[in-house]
């Protein structure tokens, strides 16, 4: 769909790029003529995702927990010592656990705040301070959630996302002194191995929320990858500060948002 070479020459890390929507987004990278990093945590599959996506060109790896300030610093440090440069940075690791608010710990609401709203902001401010204001030039886009209407079931990555969004506003302000454009994508409920991470009370709905999308559908990892393409393209050239919202319109109108709470409630007594 897009320009055949659109992104060549260019550089692109994406996090959590070994699974779900990151190795779409990295494959559909890789297609268009990007040269590829992927960082995730768990090593063997990472490897093993990146020699899969060398069928579709440069893709390199390094095992990365984005938590951790000295594995952050050892991914750029790759990043630079291969390729000298980076154009964008893809912040798409991240994670959660469905949890009524009253059973989550201390340490299970910082695992979560660590895992999308630290990780994701060091990530980038040690990108821009490297490559994207030296340069004078660069794109990056958080991954977040739909979290329209709050995110009832997982209020940690809820305020976790939308710190993210905020904070995608204001480096999109500041950092646009230095050409950098800062953009974030929300989708809904995608059809992704990240679905199948859930427990049986998220499983057991998921009929029931899909047929809520007004789409009546799930989105596809493709049509996040498409989404990514299209920010991170000179198609977007002008469009900083906005979250898109990629989830057929389940933002607007997507069922009743607490069926998964009192179902996980239900679910937390029984075990
Ligand atoms: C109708 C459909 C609705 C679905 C909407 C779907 C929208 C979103 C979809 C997606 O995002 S798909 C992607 C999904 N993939 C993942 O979420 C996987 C990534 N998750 C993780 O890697 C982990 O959960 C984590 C959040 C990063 C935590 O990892 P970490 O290794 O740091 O955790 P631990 O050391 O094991 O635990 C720390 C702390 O957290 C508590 N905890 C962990 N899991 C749970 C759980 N399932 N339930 C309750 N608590 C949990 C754990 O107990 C620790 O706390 P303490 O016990 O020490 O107090
Ligand atoms: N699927 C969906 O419906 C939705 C997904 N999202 C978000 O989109 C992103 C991708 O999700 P999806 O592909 O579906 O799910 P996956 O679980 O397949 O992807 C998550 C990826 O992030 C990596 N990751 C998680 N934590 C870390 C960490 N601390 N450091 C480095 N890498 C990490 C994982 O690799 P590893 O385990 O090797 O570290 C994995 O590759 C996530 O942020 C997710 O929350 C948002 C809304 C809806």
């Amino acid at each position: 769909m897009f320009q055949k070479d659109l992104f060549k020459d260019k550089v692109v890390l994406v996090t959590g790029g070994r699974s779900g929507i990151g190795y779409a987004i990295s494959q559909m990278m890789l297609e268009l003529g990007a040269k590829v990093v992927i960082a995730s945590r768990k090593e063997d599959l990472l490897k093993q995702a990146a020699e899969e996506l060398s069928q579709y060109g440069e893709c390199s790896y390094l095992a990365c927990d984005i938590r951790e300030s000295d594995q952050r610093t050892a991914l750029m440090e790759k990043i630079k010592a291969d390729n000298g440069r980076l154009d964008i940075l893809v912040n798409n690791a991240g994670g959660q656990f469905p949890a009524p608010a009253e059973t989550i710990s201390e340490n299970g609401w910082d695992a979560v705040i660590n895992n999308n709203l630290n990780g994701t902001f060091h990530m980038s401010s040690l990108m821009a301070r490297h490559f994207f204001i030296p340069q004078k030039e660069g794109c990056i886009i958080n991954i977040i959630a739909n979290i329209y209407r709050g995110f009832p079931s997982m209020v940690h990555t809820g305020a976790a996302r939308a710190g993210v969004e905020n904070l995608t506003k204001t480096l999109a302000v500041e950092w646009g002194d230095y050409n950098i454009r800062v953009n974030a994508i929300a989708p809904g409920t995608i059809e992704s191995s990240g679905l199948d991470t859930y427990p049986k009370p998220v499983q057991d709905i998921l009929g029931e929320a899909r047929a809520a999308v007004p789409l009546k559908r799930f989105g596809t990892v493709t049509e996040i990858a498409n989404t990514t393409c299209f920010l991170a393209s000179p198609l977007a050239s002008y469009i900083s500060g906005v979250s898109l919202y990629v989830d057929g319109a389940q933002h607007l109108n997507g069922g009743d948002p607490m069926k998964l709470t009192r179902l996980m409630r239900a679910f937390t007594k029984s075990r």
